[in-house]
Protein backbone atom coordinates (compact mmCIF):
# COMPACT_ATOMS: atom_id res chain seq x y z
CA UNK A 1 0.00 0.00 0.00
CA UNK A 2 2.44 2.90 -1.14
CA UNK A 3 0.28 5.13 -2.66
CA UNK A 4 -3.02 6.44 -3.55
CA UNK A 5 -3.25 8.62 -6.88
CA UNK A 6 -5.74 10.83 -8.81
CA UNK A 7 -8.00 9.64 -11.52
CA UNK A 8 -6.29 9.32 -15.12
CA UNK A 9 -6.02 12.21 -17.00
CA UNK A 10 -8.20 12.84 -19.97
CA UNK A 11 -8.45 10.72 -23.26
CA UNK A 12 -8.58 11.66 -26.64
CA UNK A 13 -11.99 11.43 -28.02
CA UNK A 14 -11.89 8.99 -30.72
CA UNK A 15 -14.83 6.63 -31.35
CA UNK A 16 -14.38 2.95 -31.74
CA UNK A 17 -15.96 -0.15 -32.61
CA UNK A 18 -15.10 -3.82 -30.67
CA UNK A 19 -16.08 -5.07 -27.40
CA UNK A 20 -18.35 -2.71 -25.68
CA UNK A 21 -20.15 -2.49 -22.37
CA UNK A 22 -24.25 -1.96 -22.93
CA UNK A 23 -24.34 1.88 -22.82
CA UNK A 24 -27.06 1.61 -20.47
CA UNK A 25 -25.19 0.83 -17.49
CA UNK A 26 -21.82 2.00 -18.66
CA UNK A 27 -21.03 4.30 -15.63
CA UNK A 28 -19.59 3.38 -12.23
CA UNK A 29 -22.37 2.62 -9.64
CA UNK A 30 -19.90 4.63 -6.27
CA UNK A 31 -21.01 4.80 -2.93
CA UNK A 32 -21.18 1.15 -2.27
CA UNK A 33 -18.69 0.88 0.86
CA UNK A 34 -17.59 -1.97 2.48
CA UNK A 35 -20.76 -2.21 5.74
CA UNK A 36 -19.03 -2.32 8.92
CA UNK A 37 -20.97 -5.67 10.08
CA UNK A 38 -18.15 -7.44 6.95
CA UNK A 39 -15.16 -5.83 8.53
CA UNK A 40 -15.84 -7.16 11.70
CA UNK A 41 -16.46 -10.69 10.21
CA UNK A 42 -12.93 -10.45 8.58
CA UNK A 43 -10.91 -12.93 10.04
CA UNK A 44 -7.22 -12.51 11.86
CA UNK A 45 -4.14 -12.90 9.80
CA UNK A 46 -3.07 -16.58 9.11
CA UNK A 47 -0.39 -17.61 11.18
CA UNK A 48 3.37 -16.94 9.68
CA UNK A 49 2.05 -15.26 6.55
CA UNK A 50 4.87 -12.90 6.89
CA UNK A 51 7.28 -15.85 5.90
CA UNK A 52 5.72 -15.78 2.59
CA UNK A 53 8.12 -12.74 2.14
CA UNK A 54 10.63 -14.91 0.39
CA UNK A 55 8.30 -16.00 -2.36
CA UNK A 56 6.63 -12.76 -3.63
CA UNK A 57 10.26 -10.58 -2.78
CA UNK A 58 11.84 -11.44 -6.51
CA UNK A 59 11.61 -8.56 -8.37
CA UNK A 60 11.81 -10.51 -11.65
CA UNK A 61 10.88 -13.18 -14.01
CA UNK A 62 14.39 -14.63 -13.75
CA UNK A 63 14.39 -17.73 -16.38
CA UNK A 64 10.42 -17.47 -16.56
CA UNK A 65 10.22 -20.39 -14.12
CA UNK A 66 7.44 -21.10 -11.33
CA UNK A 67 8.84 -20.23 -7.96
CA UNK A 68 9.74 -22.59 -5.94
CA UNK A 69 7.63 -25.00 -4.16
CA UNK A 70 5.50 -23.12 -1.52
CA UNK A 71 6.96 -19.64 -3.62
CA UNK A 72 3.59 -20.21 -5.75
CA UNK A 73 0.99 -21.48 -4.26
CA UNK A 74 -2.75 -21.11 -5.67
CA UNK A 75 -5.04 -19.00 -3.70
CA UNK A 76 -6.79 -21.72 -1.24
CA UNK A 77 -4.21 -23.15 1.34
CA UNK A 78 -3.31 -26.15 1.10
CA UNK A 79 -2.97 -27.82 -2.30
CA UNK A 80 0.54 -28.56 -2.13
CA UNK A 81 0.47 -30.11 1.24
CA UNK A 82 0.30 -33.38 -0.72
CA UNK A 83 4.30 -33.01 -1.90
CA UNK A 84 3.04 -33.68 -5.05
CA UNK A 85 4.00 -30.99 -7.48
CA UNK A 86 0.71 -28.64 -8.89
CA UNK A 87 -1.24 -30.01 -12.06
CA UNK A 88 -0.21 -27.10 -13.78
CA UNK A 89 3.55 -26.75 -12.31
CA UNK A 90 4.63 -29.19 -15.26
CA UNK A 91 2.72 -27.18 -18.03
CA UNK A 92 4.12 -23.91 -16.46
CA UNK A 93 8.03 -25.36 -17.11
CA UNK A 94 7.50 -26.82 -20.57
CA UNK A 95 5.76 -23.23 -21.51
CA UNK A 96 9.06 -21.65 -19.72
CA UNK A 97 11.36 -24.04 -21.61
CA UNK A 98 9.41 -22.91 -24.82
CA UNK A 99 10.84 -19.73 -24.31
CA UNK A 100 14.55 -19.23 -25.76
CA UNK A 101 17.06 -18.35 -23.22
CA UNK A 102 16.39 -17.37 -20.04
CA UNK A 103 14.68 -14.21 -19.61
CA UNK A 104 15.14 -11.68 -16.70
CA UNK A 105 11.27 -9.98 -16.77
CA UNK A 106 10.14 -6.93 -14.73
CA UNK A 107 5.90 -8.07 -14.36
CA UNK A 108 3.45 -6.25 -12.28
CA UNK A 109 -0.22 -6.95 -12.17
CA UNK A 110 -3.29 -4.12 -12.35
CA UNK A 111 -5.94 -5.86 -10.66
CA UNK A 112 -9.13 -3.37 -10.83
CA UNK A 113 -11.66 -3.62 -7.85
CA UNK A 114 -13.34 -0.37 -8.22
CA UNK A 115 -16.63 -2.03 -9.45
CA UNK A 116 -19.99 -2.07 -7.51
CA UNK A 117 -20.60 -5.46 -8.47
CA UNK A 118 -24.52 -4.51 -9.58
CA UNK A 119 -25.42 -7.63 -10.77
CA UNK A 120 -24.26 -9.05 -7.89
CA UNK A 121 -27.59 -7.49 -5.98
CA UNK A 122 -26.00 -7.68 -2.69
CA UNK A 123 -24.94 -3.96 -1.30
CA UNK A 124 -22.03 -5.18 -0.31
CA UNK A 125 -19.08 -4.40 -3.86
CA UNK A 126 -18.85 -8.26 -4.53
CA UNK A 127 -15.33 -8.44 -4.35
CA UNK A 128 -15.43 -7.80 -0.86
CA UNK A 129 -18.55 -10.18 -0.37
CA UNK A 130 -16.73 -12.85 2.32
CA UNK A 131 -15.95 -16.33 1.23
CA UNK A 132 -15.84 -18.96 4.27
CA UNK A 133 -15.32 -15.48 6.35
CA UNK A 134 -12.46 -14.05 3.76
CA UNK A 135 -13.44 -11.46 1.75
CA UNK A 136 -13.26 -12.14 -2.40
CA UNK A 137 -10.88 -10.68 -3.41
CA UNK A 138 -8.45 -11.74 -0.82
CA UNK A 139 -8.32 -15.13 -2.50
CA UNK A 140 -7.44 -13.55 -6.01
CA UNK A 141 -4.38 -11.06 -4.29
CA UNK A 142 -3.24 -14.67 -2.08
CA UNK A 143 -3.11 -16.44 -6.01
CA UNK A 144 -1.04 -13.41 -7.24
CA UNK A 145 1.27 -12.67 -4.72
CA UNK A 146 2.66 -16.40 -4.13
CA UNK A 147 3.97 -16.12 -7.92
CA UNK A 148 7.30 -14.93 -6.98
CA UNK A 149 8.18 -12.69 -10.44
CA UNK A 150 4.94 -10.83 -9.64
CA UNK A 151 6.97 -7.86 -8.68
CA UNK A 152 4.16 -4.89 -7.61
CA UNK A 153 0.70 -5.45 -7.47
CA UNK A 154 -1.51 -2.08 -8.09
CA UNK A 155 -4.90 -2.56 -6.60
CA UNK A 156 -7.82 -0.63 -8.07
CA UNK A 157 -10.23 0.31 -5.47
CA UNK A 158 -13.15 3.41 -4.84
CA UNK A 159 -12.13 5.87 -2.57
CA UNK A 160 -14.95 5.03 -0.23
CA UNK A 161 -13.20 1.30 -0.26
CA UNK A 162 -9.79 2.71 0.57
CA UNK A 163 -9.73 1.94 4.14
CA UNK A 164 -12.00 -1.35 4.00
CA UNK A 165 -9.17 -2.17 1.15
CA UNK A 166 -6.21 -0.85 3.68
CA UNK A 167 -7.67 -3.40 6.75
CA UNK A 168 -7.78 -5.88 4.45
CA UNK A 169 -4.03 -6.14 3.37
CA UNK A 170 -2.96 -5.71 6.97
CA UNK A 171 -5.31 -8.07 8.26
CA UNK A 172 -4.65 -10.72 6.05
CA UNK A 173 -0.61 -9.76 5.24
CA UNK A 174 -1.00 -9.30 1.85
CA UNK A 175 1.80 -8.00 0.71
CA UNK A 176 3.92 -5.77 -2.40
CA UNK A 177 0.47 -4.34 -2.88
CA UNK A 178 -0.13 -0.32 -3.76
CA UNK A 179 -3.69 1.36 -4.15
CA UNK A 180 -4.73 3.20 -6.77
CA UNK A 181 -8.22 5.16 -6.48
CA UNK A 182 -10.57 3.97 -9.18
CA UNK A 183 -12.33 5.33 -12.22
CA UNK A 184 -15.76 5.31 -13.15
CA UNK A 185 -15.92 2.21 -15.70
CA UNK A 186 -13.54 -0.90 -15.73
CA UNK A 187 -11.52 0.89 -18.38
CA UNK A 188 -10.88 3.97 -16.30
CA UNK A 189 -10.07 2.08 -13.33
CA UNK A 190 -7.63 0.21 -15.23
CA UNK A 191 -6.32 2.69 -17.05
CA UNK A 192 -5.46 4.45 -13.41
CA UNK A 193 -3.42 1.45 -12.25
CA UNK A 194 -1.51 1.29 -15.53
CA UNK A 195 -0.69 5.00 -14.91
CA UNK A 196 0.64 4.59 -11.09
CA UNK A 197 3.02 1.94 -12.69
CA UNK A 198 4.17 4.56 -15.69
CA UNK A 199 7.71 6.36 -14.95
CA UNK A 200 8.56 9.71 -14.31
CA UNK A 201 4.70 9.89 -11.98
CA UNK A 202 5.96 11.88 -8.99
CA UNK A 203 6.22 10.23 -5.78
CA UNK A 204 5.51 6.87 -7.41
CA UNK A 205 7.28 4.23 -5.70
CA UNK A 206 6.84 1.60 -8.33
CA UNK A 207 8.83 0.64 -11.09
CA UNK A 208 7.40 -0.06 -14.95
CA UNK A 209 7.47 -3.27 -15.80
CA UNK A 210 8.10 -4.97 -18.94
CA UNK A 211 4.70 -6.76 -18.67
CA UNK A 212 1.79 -6.27 -16.99
CA UNK A 213 -0.85 -8.46 -15.88
CA UNK A 214 -4.45 -7.68 -15.91
CA UNK A 215 -6.53 -9.35 -14.08
CA UNK A 216 -9.87 -9.00 -12.73
CA UNK A 217 -10.22 -9.17 -8.91
CA UNK A 218 -13.57 -10.96 -9.25
CA UNK A 219 -11.80 -14.21 -10.44
CA UNK A 220 -9.58 -15.91 -7.80
CA UNK A 221 -8.86 -18.99 -8.93
CA UNK A 222 -6.38 -17.82 -10.76
CA UNK A 223 -3.25 -19.88 -11.18
CA UNK A 224 0.71 -19.57 -11.79
CA UNK A 225 -0.18 -21.98 -14.95
CA UNK A 226 -2.09 -19.26 -16.84
CA UNK A 227 -0.76 -16.08 -15.47
CA UNK A 228 2.95 -17.59 -17.00
CA UNK A 229 1.50 -18.37 -20.04
CA UNK A 230 0.04 -15.35 -21.01
CA UNK A 231 3.05 -13.35 -20.07
CA UNK A 232 5.37 -15.19 -21.71
CA UNK A 233 2.99 -14.99 -24.81
CA UNK A 234 2.38 -11.34 -24.45
CA UNK A 235 6.61 -10.58 -24.61
CA UNK A 236 6.27 -12.49 -27.41
CA UNK A 237 2.97 -11.00 -29.09
CA UNK A 238 2.55 -7.69 -27.49
CA UNK A 239 -0.48 -9.27 -25.52
CA UNK A 240 -2.06 -12.13 -24.41
CA UNK A 241 -5.00 -13.15 -22.92
CA UNK A 242 -7.24 -16.20 -21.12
CA UNK A 243 -9.95 -17.51 -23.62
CA UNK A 244 -12.53 -20.64 -23.00
CA UNK A 245 -14.99 -22.54 -25.07
CA UNK A 246 -18.16 -20.20 -24.96
CA UNK A 247 -21.12 -21.81 -22.64
CA UNK A 248 -24.10 -20.12 -24.99
CA UNK A 249 -24.54 -19.55 -28.52
CA UNK A 250 -24.13 -15.90 -29.47
CA UNK A 251 -27.00 -14.47 -31.20
CA UNK A 252 -27.79 -10.60 -31.80
CA UNK A 253 -31.02 -9.25 -32.11
CA UNK A 254 -33.07 -6.99 -34.52
CA UNK A 255 -34.85 -3.75 -32.93
CA UNK A 256 -37.72 -5.23 -32.91
CA UNK A 257 -36.75 -7.68 -31.15
CA UNK A 258 -36.52 -10.63 -33.29
CA UNK A 259 -33.15 -12.96 -34.13
CA UNK A 260 -31.46 -11.53 -36.20
CA UNK A 261 -28.33 -13.53 -36.85
CA UNK A 262 -26.65 -15.89 -34.92
CA UNK A 263 -22.56 -16.52 -34.24
CA UNK A 264 -21.50 -20.32 -35.22
CA UNK A 265 -20.67 -21.20 -31.60
CA UNK A 266 -17.29 -23.41 -32.27
CA UNK A 267 -15.60 -20.03 -34.42
CA UNK A 268 -16.30 -17.79 -31.27
CA UNK A 269 -14.55 -17.72 -27.57
CA UNK A 270 -15.25 -16.02 -24.57
CA UNK A 271 -12.59 -13.57 -23.41
CA UNK A 272 -11.40 -14.17 -19.81
CA UNK A 273 -8.68 -13.30 -17.33
CA UNK A 274 -5.62 -13.01 -16.91
CA UNK A 275 -4.49 -11.19 -19.92
CA UNK A 276 -1.07 -9.65 -19.94
CA UNK A 277 0.38 -6.54 -22.22
CA UNK A 278 3.99 -5.24 -23.00
CA UNK A 279 3.48 -2.30 -20.85
CA UNK A 280 4.68 0.02 -23.84
CA UNK A 281 2.08 -1.31 -25.74
CA UNK A 282 -1.15 -1.22 -23.22
CA UNK A 283 -0.11 2.14 -21.64
CA UNK A 284 -0.32 3.99 -25.03
CA UNK A 285 -3.18 1.87 -26.14
CA UNK A 286 -5.47 3.41 -23.04
CA UNK A 287 -4.16 6.70 -23.96
CA UNK A 288 -4.79 6.77 -27.49
CA UNK A 289 -7.97 5.29 -26.31
CA UNK A 290 -11.51 7.50 -26.83
CA UNK A 291 -13.59 8.35 -24.17
CA UNK A 292 -16.20 6.91 -25.48
CA UNK A 293 -14.04 3.21 -24.99
CA UNK A 294 -13.11 4.08 -21.44
CA UNK A 295 -16.74 4.47 -21.00
CA UNK A 296 -18.04 1.49 -22.57
CA UNK A 297 -15.64 -1.16 -23.64
CA UNK A 298 -14.98 -4.32 -21.77
CA UNK A 299 -11.89 -5.95 -23.81
CA UNK A 300 -8.14 -4.44 -23.22
CA UNK A 301 -7.19 -6.99 -25.61
CA UNK A 302 -9.04 -4.98 -28.19
CA UNK A 303 -7.63 -1.90 -27.37
CA UNK A 304 -4.02 -3.10 -27.94
CA UNK A 305 -5.47 -4.51 -31.32
CA UNK A 306 -6.59 -1.45 -32.13
CA UNK A 307 -4.43 1.74 -31.00
CA UNK A 308 -1.29 -0.54 -30.91
CA UNK A 309 -1.91 -2.99 -34.18
CA UNK A 310 -1.28 -5.48 -31.61
CA UNK A 311 -2.76 -9.07 -31.95
CA UNK A 312 -3.48 -10.65 -28.82
CA UNK A 313 -2.07 -14.11 -28.59
CA UNK A 314 -4.62 -16.85 -27.19
CA UNK A 315 -4.26 -18.97 -24.33
CA UNK A 316 -6.69 -21.61 -23.66
CA UNK A 317 -7.75 -21.05 -19.76
CA UNK A 318 -9.21 -22.93 -17.12
CA UNK A 319 -12.32 -23.29 -16.29
CA UNK A 320 -12.39 -21.86 -13.10
CA UNK A 321 -10.93 -18.62 -14.09
CA UNK A 322 -15.03 -17.22 -14.73
CA UNK A 323 -15.61 -13.82 -13.16
CA UNK A 324 -17.77 -14.03 -10.31
CA UNK A 325 -20.57 -11.83 -11.56
CA UNK A 326 -23.96 -12.98 -10.18
CA UNK A 327 -24.61 -14.41 -6.21
CA UNK A 328 -25.08 -17.52 -7.19
CA UNK A 329 -21.04 -17.50 -8.16
CA UNK A 330 -20.22 -16.23 -4.67
CA UNK A 331 -21.87 -20.08 -3.83
CA UNK A 332 -19.89 -21.93 -6.61
CA UNK A 333 -16.22 -20.02 -5.45
CA UNK A 334 -17.69 -21.10 -2.02
CA UNK A 335 -17.67 -24.69 -2.96
CA UNK A 336 -14.45 -25.12 -5.29
CA UNK A 337 -12.67 -23.27 -2.17
CA UNK A 338 -14.47 -26.04 0.18
CA UNK A 339 -13.94 -28.45 -1.38
CA UNK A 340 -10.32 -28.04 -1.90
CA UNK A 341 -9.76 -27.26 1.13
CA UNK A 342 -11.77 -30.02 2.44
CA UNK A 343 -9.49 -32.20 0.91
CA UNK A 344 -6.49 -31.61 2.57
CA UNK A 345 -5.67 -32.44 6.54
CA UNK A 346 -2.29 -31.97 8.01
CA UNK A 347 -1.75 -33.96 10.63
CA UNK A 348 0.54 -32.90 12.99
CA UNK A 349 1.71 -35.23 16.31
CA UNK A 350 4.25 -36.05 19.07
CA UNK A 351 4.62 -39.56 18.33
CA UNK A 352 6.42 -41.74 15.01
CA UNK A 353 4.42 -42.40 12.02
CA UNK A 354 5.17 -45.98 11.87
CA UNK A 355 3.98 -46.51 15.21
CA UNK A 356 1.65 -49.82 15.17
CA UNK A 357 -1.60 -47.36 15.79
CA UNK A 358 -0.91 -44.20 14.12
CA UNK A 359 0.43 -45.46 11.04
CA UNK A 360 -3.17 -47.68 10.51
CA UNK A 361 -4.76 -44.25 11.31
CA UNK A 362 -3.06 -42.35 8.91
CA UNK A 363 -3.50 -45.31 6.36
CA UNK A 364 -7.33 -44.61 6.84
CA UNK A 365 -7.12 -41.22 6.75
CA UNK A 366 -5.30 -40.66 3.38
CA UNK A 367 -8.10 -43.49 2.33
CA UNK A 368 -10.50 -40.57 3.48
CA UNK A 369 -8.65 -37.73 1.92
CA UNK A 370 -6.90 -36.73 -1.32
CA UNK A 371 -3.83 -35.04 0.83
CA UNK A 372 -2.61 -36.31 3.92
CA UNK A 373 0.59 -34.70 4.90
CA UNK A 374 2.15 -35.30 8.79
CA UNK A 375 4.31 -33.31 10.40
CA UNK A 376 6.16 -34.69 13.23
CA UNK A 377 6.68 -32.21 16.56
CA UNK A 378 6.08 -31.18 19.64
CA UNK A 379 2.92 -29.17 19.79
CA UNK A 380 2.94 -25.58 20.91
CA UNK A 381 6.96 -25.43 20.48
CA UNK A 382 6.21 -25.68 16.30
CA UNK A 383 9.45 -25.35 14.69
CA UNK A 384 9.97 -23.47 11.49
CA UNK A 385 8.72 -26.26 8.98
CA UNK A 386 5.58 -26.58 10.95
CA UNK A 387 4.86 -22.85 11.01
CA UNK A 388 5.40 -23.02 7.33
CA UNK A 389 2.20 -26.00 6.88
CA UNK A 390 0.11 -24.25 9.21
CA UNK A 391 0.29 -21.26 6.90
CA UNK A 392 -1.18 -23.69 3.93
CA UNK A 393 -3.35 -25.53 5.51
CA UNK A 394 -7.05 -24.90 6.51
CA UNK A 395 -7.69 -28.52 8.82
CA UNK A 396 -5.70 -30.18 11.17
CA UNK A 397 -5.23 -33.01 13.44
CA UNK A 398 -2.96 -32.99 16.50
CA UNK A 399 -2.49 -36.65 17.34
CA UNK A 400 -1.30 -36.81 21.02
CA UNK A 401 -0.31 -39.74 22.98
CA UNK A 402 -2.20 -39.07 26.58
CA UNK A 403 -1.35 -41.50 29.30
CA UNK A 404 -3.97 -42.36 31.31
CA UNK A 405 -4.06 -44.73 34.49
CA UNK A 406 -7.05 -46.65 33.79
CA UNK A 407 -6.91 -48.40 36.38
CA UNK A 408 -6.56 -45.59 39.55
CA UNK A 409 -8.57 -42.53 37.56
CA UNK A 410 -12.56 -43.39 37.44
CA UNK A 411 -14.34 -42.48 33.95
CA UNK A 412 -16.06 -39.73 35.30
CA UNK A 413 -13.19 -37.73 36.56
CA UNK A 414 -11.42 -38.82 32.88
CA UNK A 415 -14.34 -37.13 31.29
CA UNK A 416 -13.83 -34.27 33.17
CA UNK A 417 -9.85 -33.83 32.58
CA UNK A 418 -10.86 -33.78 28.86
CA UNK A 419 -13.71 -31.23 29.48
CA UNK A 420 -11.18 -28.76 28.67
CA UNK A 421 -12.02 -28.90 25.14
CA UNK A 422 -15.26 -26.98 25.64
CA UNK A 423 -13.39 -24.34 27.69
CA UNK A 424 -10.64 -24.05 24.73
CA UNK A 425 -13.37 -24.38 21.86
CA UNK A 426 -14.85 -21.05 23.12
CA UNK A 427 -11.51 -19.10 23.08
CA UNK A 428 -10.33 -20.28 19.50
CA UNK A 429 -13.91 -19.94 17.63
CA UNK A 430 -13.02 -15.97 18.43
CA UNK A 431 -10.66 -16.75 15.84
CA UNK A 432 -12.47 -18.23 13.64
CA UNK A 433 -10.99 -22.06 14.73
CA UNK A 434 -13.31 -24.88 15.11
CA UNK A 435 -11.89 -26.87 17.44
CA UNK A 436 -13.32 -30.70 18.28
CA UNK A 437 -11.88 -33.34 20.46
CA UNK A 438 -11.81 -37.19 19.50
CA UNK A 439 -11.33 -39.72 21.46
CA UNK A 440 -10.08 -43.05 20.35
CA UNK A 441 -10.21 -45.61 22.86
CA UNK A 442 -6.34 -47.28 22.98
CA UNK A 443 -3.24 -45.93 23.44
CA UNK A 444 -2.17 -43.40 26.35
CA UNK A 445 -0.92 -39.93 26.65
CA UNK A 446 -1.35 -36.66 27.48
CA UNK A 447 -2.73 -33.20 26.23
CA UNK A 448 -1.44 -29.40 27.38
CA UNK A 449 -4.18 -27.31 25.77
CA UNK A 450 -2.48 -24.64 26.36
CA UNK A 451 -0.04 -25.64 23.90
CA UNK A 452 -2.44 -25.29 21.32
CA UNK A 453 -3.23 -21.49 21.52
CA UNK A 454 -0.41 -20.13 19.99
CA UNK A 455 -0.16 -23.06 17.54
CA UNK A 456 -3.80 -22.47 15.96
CA UNK A 457 -3.31 -18.98 15.82
CA UNK A 458 -5.15 -17.41 12.12
CA UNK A 459 -5.53 -21.33 11.25
CA UNK A 460 -8.80 -20.39 9.38
CA UNK A 461 -11.34 -22.72 9.74
CA UNK A 462 -10.96 -26.17 11.62
CA UNK A 463 -8.31 -27.46 13.93
CA UNK A 464 -9.11 -31.13 15.06
CA UNK A 465 -7.79 -32.37 17.99
CA UNK A 466 -7.53 -35.84 18.32
CA UNK A 467 -6.83 -37.17 21.70
CA UNK A 468 -5.47 -40.43 21.61
CA UNK A 469 -6.43 -42.52 24.75
CA UNK A 470 -6.33 -45.37 26.61
CA UNK A 471 -9.21 -47.85 27.68
CA UNK A 472 -7.99 -51.34 27.02
CA UNK A 473 -4.04 -52.08 25.79
CA UNK A 474 -5.64 -55.23 24.95
CA UNK A 475 -7.84 -54.53 22.60
CA UNK A 476 -7.98 -57.10 19.78
CA UNK A 477 -6.39 -55.69 16.57
CA UNK A 478 -9.46 -56.25 14.40
CA UNK A 479 -11.32 -54.33 16.95
CA UNK A 480 -8.65 -51.47 17.23
CA UNK A 481 -8.42 -51.48 13.22
CA UNK A 482 -12.20 -50.66 12.89
CA UNK A 483 -11.73 -48.32 15.53
CA UNK A 484 -8.81 -46.42 14.20
CA UNK A 485 -11.25 -46.36 10.55
CA UNK A 486 -14.00 -44.99 12.47
CA UNK A 487 -12.08 -41.94 13.75
CA UNK A 488 -10.25 -41.24 10.18
CA UNK A 489 -14.59 -41.16 9.14
CA UNK A 490 -15.00 -39.10 11.97
CA UNK A 491 -12.27 -36.33 11.33
CA UNK A 492 -13.01 -36.51 7.97
CA UNK A 493 -16.86 -35.88 8.19
CA UNK A 494 -15.70 -32.81 10.75
CA UNK A 495 -13.29 -31.74 8.30
CA UNK A 496 -16.00 -31.61 5.44
CA UNK A 497 -19.08 -30.03 7.00
CA UNK A 498 -17.19 -27.77 8.90
CA UNK A 499 -20.10 -27.61 11.12
CA UNK A 500 -20.46 -25.13 14.05
CA UNK A 501 -22.48 -27.76 15.80
CA UNK A 502 -19.37 -29.84 16.64
CA UNK A 503 -17.11 -27.13 17.86
CA UNK A 504 -16.17 -27.85 21.34
CA UNK A 505 -17.65 -31.35 21.61
CA UNK A 506 -15.53 -34.76 22.41
CA UNK A 507 -16.41 -37.25 19.84
CA UNK A 508 -15.44 -40.73 20.18
CA UNK A 509 -14.91 -43.48 18.04
N1 LIG B 1 -15.37 1.20 -12.30
C1 LIG B 1 -14.95 -0.06 -12.18
C2 LIG B 1 -15.78 -1.13 -12.53
C3 LIG B 1 -15.30 -2.43 -12.37
N2 LIG B 1 -14.08 -2.62 -11.87
C4 LIG B 1 -13.59 -3.98 -11.62
O1 LIG B 1 -13.54 -4.73 -12.81
C5 LIG B 1 -13.70 -6.09 -12.53
C6 LIG B 1 -14.67 -6.77 -13.49
O2 LIG B 1 -15.82 -5.99 -13.64
P1 LIG B 1 -17.30 -6.42 -13.30
O3 LIG B 1 -17.41 -7.87 -13.12
O4 LIG B 1 -18.19 -5.79 -14.30
O5 LIG B 1 -17.51 -5.75 -11.86
P2 LIG B 1 -18.60 -4.72 -11.40
O6 LIG B 1 -18.56 -3.52 -12.26
O7 LIG B 1 -18.36 -4.53 -9.95
O8 LIG B 1 -19.95 -5.55 -11.59
P3 LIG B 1 -21.30 -5.06 -12.23
O9 LIG B 1 -21.00 -4.83 -13.68
O10 LIG B 1 -22.26 -6.18 -11.99
O11 LIG B 1 -21.70 -3.80 -11.52
C7 LIG B 1 -14.16 -6.19 -11.07
O12 LIG B 1 -13.10 -6.67 -10.28
C8 LIG B 1 -14.53 -4.78 -10.73
O13 LIG B 1 -14.33 -4.45 -9.36
C9 LIG B 1 -13.26 -1.54 -11.55
O14 LIG B 1 -12.14 -1.73 -11.13
N3 LIG B 1 -13.73 -0.28 -11.71
O1 LIG C 1 -13.82 -10.58 -19.52
C1 LIG C 1 -13.29 -9.51 -19.49
C2 LIG C 1 -12.24 -9.09 -20.43
O2 LIG C 1 -12.40 -9.62 -21.61
C3 LIG C 1 -13.65 -8.56 -18.50
O3 LIG C 1 -13.52 -9.12 -17.24
C4 LIG C 1 -15.04 -8.14 -18.75
O4 LIG C 1 -15.16 -7.74 -20.05
C5 LIG C 1 -15.40 -7.06 -17.82
O5 LIG C 1 -16.49 -6.42 -18.33
P1 LIG C 1 -17.67 -6.07 -17.41
O6 LIG C 1 -17.06 -5.14 -16.41
O7 LIG C 1 -18.67 -5.40 -18.30
O8 LIG C 1 -18.16 -7.36 -16.86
Amino acid sequence: MRRLRAAAGPARENRGAGSQRCPGRRTQRRGRAVGDGLLAQLRPPRLASALNTSSSAAGSLAAMEPGPPGGSRPAEPGRRLSGAPLATSASSRSAARAEPGRLSLAVAAVLPAGGSGERMGVPTPKQFCPILDRPLISYTLQALERVCWIKDIVVVVTRENMEAMRSIIRKYQHKHISLVEAGVTRHRSIFNGLNALAQDQPDCKLCKPEVVIIHDAVRPFVEEDVLLKVVIAAKAHGAAGAIRPLVSTVISPSADGCLDHSLERARYRASEMPQAFLFDVIYKAYQQCSDYDLEFGTECLHLALKYCDTKAKLVEGSPDLWKVTYKRDLYTAESIIKERISQELCVVMDTKEEKEPISYLLEALRNELNHVKVTCGALGYAGRDTQHILEQCYSFACVNVHFFDFKLVPLSQRMENLMWIREFAKEVKKRNILLCGLLISYSQGSVCPGAYADLFQGVPHVAHLLTWRSASPKQDEQKLQETLTQGAIIIAALIRERSLGFVGQLLVA
